[in-house]
């Protein structure tokens, strides 16, 4: 099967080796085209815009920043829109919202294409080991179509129907686990400040009902303040953002979501945005510790 992948950032990069190793026919583009070097070492083909890799290949599947990244190459110049016809398939795996998404999808139909939204969770290691949740939405046809691609970077894939549900499943999901690392974050500062060893406290966590796989591996390199990115802290918290914007149109209250995502605007203010998310420790670290007369 040939497809076409845009977007070799750190998940992009990891999903596209995957297509190759499992002997798919890869034709890659990012923005930054030096990227591409590494994917043509282990046999891609390199196009020069996302038209242009449209123009060769039936199915193009992308893995963007964030929604201003995902208009840019469908709606800007030599982007997707100058060749998607009748017969092609255009799967967007970045995490946006669903207006994004919908905007996308009536610009591809109008134009005869098809269109699946298609975002992740699992973060760089479940991408590299193909092991990642997909969460896709949109044309049915072409979902049962990729599937093979699907099966390859992925554990499991979700049908969630209309475009949209995609987007919003993968915003609830995350805006959970924004809350649940800062939590984690305020935890080990206070374990500290209380005269506890952090390190035991993962102990104790991952014996009981809390236990998960995001403390178990973020725990002890967050304990050592090394926050090498991941999942950066800057696309953590454009999720917590567009998680807010659907609470403000479904009229949920989120106050917990709404603290998690000041502390991470905290931490890009601090300049940790390229870091990990479980960066966001270092703002619980930053704050003065109370006097212990109060
Ligand atoms: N990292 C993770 O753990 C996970 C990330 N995600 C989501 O996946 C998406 C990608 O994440 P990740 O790979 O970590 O991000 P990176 O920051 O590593 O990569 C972002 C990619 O988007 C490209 N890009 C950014 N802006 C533009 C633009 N205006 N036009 C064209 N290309 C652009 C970048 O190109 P260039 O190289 O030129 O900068 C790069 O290829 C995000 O939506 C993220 O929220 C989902 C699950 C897990
Ligand atoms: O979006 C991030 C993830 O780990 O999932």
């Amino acid at each position: 099967m040939e497809v076409g992948f845009l977007g070799l950032g750190i998940m992009g990069k990891a999903m596209s080796m995957n297509l190759l190793r499992h002997g798919f026919k890869v034709t890659v583009w990012n923005r930054t085209l030096s990227k591409c070097d590494e994917l043509v070492e282990h046999g891609a083909s390199v196009a020069e815009t996302p038209a242009a890799v449209v123009k060769k290949c039936k199915y193009t599947i992308a893995m963007l920043s964030d929604p201003s990244a995902a208009f840019s190459v469908v709606f800007g110049k030599d982007g997707i829109l100058e060749q998607i016809c009748a017969g092609k398939g255009y799967v967007d795996m970045s995490t946006v919202d669903a207006d994004t998404s919908t905007k996308i999808n009536e610009a591809i139909t109008a134009k005869g294409g098809y269109f699946l939204e298609a975002p992740v969770s699992g973060s760089k290691k479940p991408a590299e080991d193909g092991q990642l949740v997909i969460l896709a939405a949109g044309e049915k046809a072409l979902y049962e179509e990729v599937i093979p691609a699907f099966n390859v970077m992925g554990k499991k894939s979700f049908y969630l129907g209309q475009v949209g549900n995609g987007a919003k499943m993968k915003l609830v999901v995350n805006m959970i686990m924004g809350s649940m690392i800062n939590a984690f974050s305020e935890g080990l500062v206070l374990a500290g400040r209380s005269g506890l060893d952090p390190s035991v406290l993962l102990d104790v966590l991952d014996l009981g009902g809390i236990a998960n796989p995001m403390f178990r591996l973020k725990g002890p390199t967050m304990i050592q303040g090394s926050h090498s990115p991941a999942f950066p802290l800057k696309h953590q918290q454009k999720d917590m953002r567009l998680a807010l914007a659907l609470g403000d149109e479904t009229a949920t209250s989120m106050p917990v979501a709404a603290a998690a995502n000041e502390a991470f605007k905290k931490a890009r203010s601090m300049g940790l945005g390229d870091l990990d998310f479980s960066a966001v420790y270092e703002t619980v670290k930053a704050l003065e510790q109370p006097s212990q007369k109060n």
